[in-house]
């Protein structure tokens, strides 16, 4: 059994859905939710780590609705990694980290900064006096520090520069935790997640894992996602990279934007099987052969 999933769960602020039946289970080897700004991922986030509770649906926590589970396990298993910012300015991290930790355990301060690569001696300094990696492996040292067995991650290391990144994905990748990954970079979920599932306004179009999905997308939005991706020393993306589509009120979310829009993409396309990922489109057949 999972030990997160959410099971048509549909969620939103005030009366207003802004994430509709999203169905998924937290399995090994990392999940990855991408999808451009907007498209539902921390509203996501925030109900898998019980912040939200859901409008239909629910979100299970082994055999139980998390709403019912013992919110004391819970925090235990399953940590949020927040952006570095989010760490208190006037706090020196060594007590930031030592904080999250269970009073008899605070001695263990240092051994969590050299698991993640810092020199304890920096437990003394305030966040302004790290660079902004440093910062990151700080946060991640909290999260560590109850002995989570799933990470939730949103855009762990999109405020840091390419090498620092790549060091930071280095430092993830080598935890025995599992994790749940939000992104807008294929990047990274290519290194640290098995799994991915690709929202468009609040809607998965496409799961499957991740190598397939980056390879040959069956969904004309994760195609368009792949192809913004910015290549070193390449050539710009092309006008069919735009991914900031408005979605369609009925019908196919993406069908006003999408390249390949029939009259039947006004007909709503549910989730179904193509060549080993379940997508959300009408010409899957036609996206993966053309
Ligand atoms: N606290 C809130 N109150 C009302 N609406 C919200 C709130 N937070 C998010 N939303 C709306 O919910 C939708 C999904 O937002 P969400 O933050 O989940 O997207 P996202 O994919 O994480 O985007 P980003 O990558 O920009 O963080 C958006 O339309 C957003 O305006």
């Amino acid at each position: 059994m999972t030990m997160l999933r959410a099971e048509r769960v549909t969620l939103g602020y005030g009366r207003r859905p802004v994430v509709h039946e999203v169905s998924l289970d937290i399995t090994e080897g990392g999940v990855g939710l991408i999808g451009e700004s907007g498209s539902g991922k921390t509203t996501l986030a925030r109900a898998f780590l019980g912040l939200l509770s859901p409008m239909s649906g629910d979100i299970w926590y082994g055999d139980r609705p998390l709403r019912k589970a013992d919110l004391r396990a819970f925090r235990r298993d399953v940590q949020p990694v927040f952006q570095a910012e989010a760490l208190d300015p006037r706090m020196r991290v060594g007590r930031s980290v030592a904080e999250a930790l269970p009073r008899a355990a605070r001695s263990r301060v240092g051994e969590l900064l050299e698991q993640v690569g810092l020199d304890p001696a920096l437990a003394d300094r305030r966040p302004h006096q790290l660079s902004g990696g440093q910062r990151q492996r700080v946060v991640i040292a909290r999260a560590l520090a109850v002995g989570p067995r799933l990470l939730i991650l949103d855009e762990p290391t999109s405020a840091l520069d390419v090498t620092v990144q790549a060091r930071i994905l280095d430092l993830l990748a080598a935890l025995d935790t599992e994790r749940l990954l939000i992104t807008h970079n294929l990047a990274v979920v290519e290194r640290l997640c098995r799994t991915s599932h690709v929202l468009f306004a609040g809607r998965v179009v496409e799961s499957g894992p991740t190598a397939e999905l980056l390879a040959s997308p069956a969904h004309p939005y994760t195609r368009a996602l792949r192809d913004a991706v910015p290549k070193l020393g390449g050539p710009p993306p092309q006008a069919r990279g735009r991914t900031e589509a408005v979605p369609a009120a009925t019908g196919c979310p993406f069908r006003l934007r999408c390249p390949l829009a029939v009259p039947q993409c006004e007909q709503a396309p549910a989730l179904r099987d193509v060549d080993g990922r379940r997508v959300a489109c009408h010409r899957a057949e036609d996206v993966l052969s053309s």
